[in-house]
């Protein structure tokens, strides 16, 4: 929750976490998009996420699902297929999560990482992205994000970001920052908030020792990102 709400903080974007039952119909119709991330996942949670998932549609607003470790137990996966029911609006999960959703079954991960290449995930994606209607986002070292159609690749970053906790969860949060800004062209916000979190990650591994400082260093780039650097910086290329 820190890493991903200063990651929204530091860019520009408002953050407000919750996960009560009770406060959530007053909440979600003052966001302008929602993120359902099931990283700490108990089971009085997911009614609280269907609720809001729920709202979120009857207002038109976009969600995304962050799929967090949905390969390394049947109570997440089974969470997850519920959520895909309402048609998340993006879904980013790393590689072993996107074929694990896509499979639906279990195994194939380690734990909350990665053991598969963003690449390998990529015809599940579409298979997913086909079954679900929803953009699937994949992160790795390159981060592909797909309609089932389309392929895009967004190519900044670097390797030590896989060493912060949360750093996925907090691209999948930026993600719906940017969707947030420019709902109608969901698809190119997605690839547009993983470029720009990359490069991000580039200019903080300049001055970084390691992952803990790398973390500082990168929300402090994002909130000092400006136009010219972004346009110059960001690595996005279309494989289909
Ligand atoms: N090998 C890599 N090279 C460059 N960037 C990477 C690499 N692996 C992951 N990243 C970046 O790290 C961030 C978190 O991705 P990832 O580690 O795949 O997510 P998760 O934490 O959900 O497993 C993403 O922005 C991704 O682009
Ligand atoms: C450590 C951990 N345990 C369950 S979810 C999680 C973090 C997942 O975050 P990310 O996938 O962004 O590293
Ligand atoms: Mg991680």
């Amino acid at each position: 929750m820190d890493i991903i709400a200063n990651t929204l903080s530091s860019t520009g974007a408002s953050p407000a976490m919750t996960h009560s039952l009770l406060e959530i119909p007053d909440f979600t119709p003052q966001t302008h998009a929602v993120v359902i991330n099931i990283g700490t996942l108990a089971p009085e949670w997911l009614p609280c996420m269907k609720c809001a998932a729920g709202i979120a549609n009857e207002l038109a607003k976009p969600w995304v699902l962050d799929p967090a470790a949905v390969g390394a137990s049947c109570f997440r996966l089974n969470a997850c297929l519920e959520l895909l029911a309402l048609r998340p609006t993006v879904i980013r999960g790393n590689g072993s999560e996107i074929i694990a959703l896509n499979t639906g079954s279990i195994g194939s991960t380690k734990g909350a990482d990665s053991l598969h290449e963003s690449s390998d995930a990529i015809e599940a994606a579409k298979s997913l992205a086909k079954s679900s209607g929803s953009i699937v986002a994949i992160s790795g070292s390159i981060d592909y994000v797909t309609d089932g159609h389309r392929v895009v690749g967004a190519h900044n970053g670097v390797q030590m970001m896989q060493k912060i906790t949360a750093s996925g969860c907090a691209v999948s949060a930026l993600i719906a920052a940017f969707i947030a800004i420019d709902p109608a062209h969901a698809f190119e916000a997605t690839v547009s908030a993983f470029a720009v979190y990359g490069l991000a990650g580039e200019i903080a591994m300049g001055l970084a020792k390691g992952p803990a400082s790398l973390r500082m260093h990168l929300i402090d780039s994002l909130h000092s990102l400006d136009e010219d650097t972004v346009i110059n910086g960001v690595k996005i290329t279309s494989f289909s």
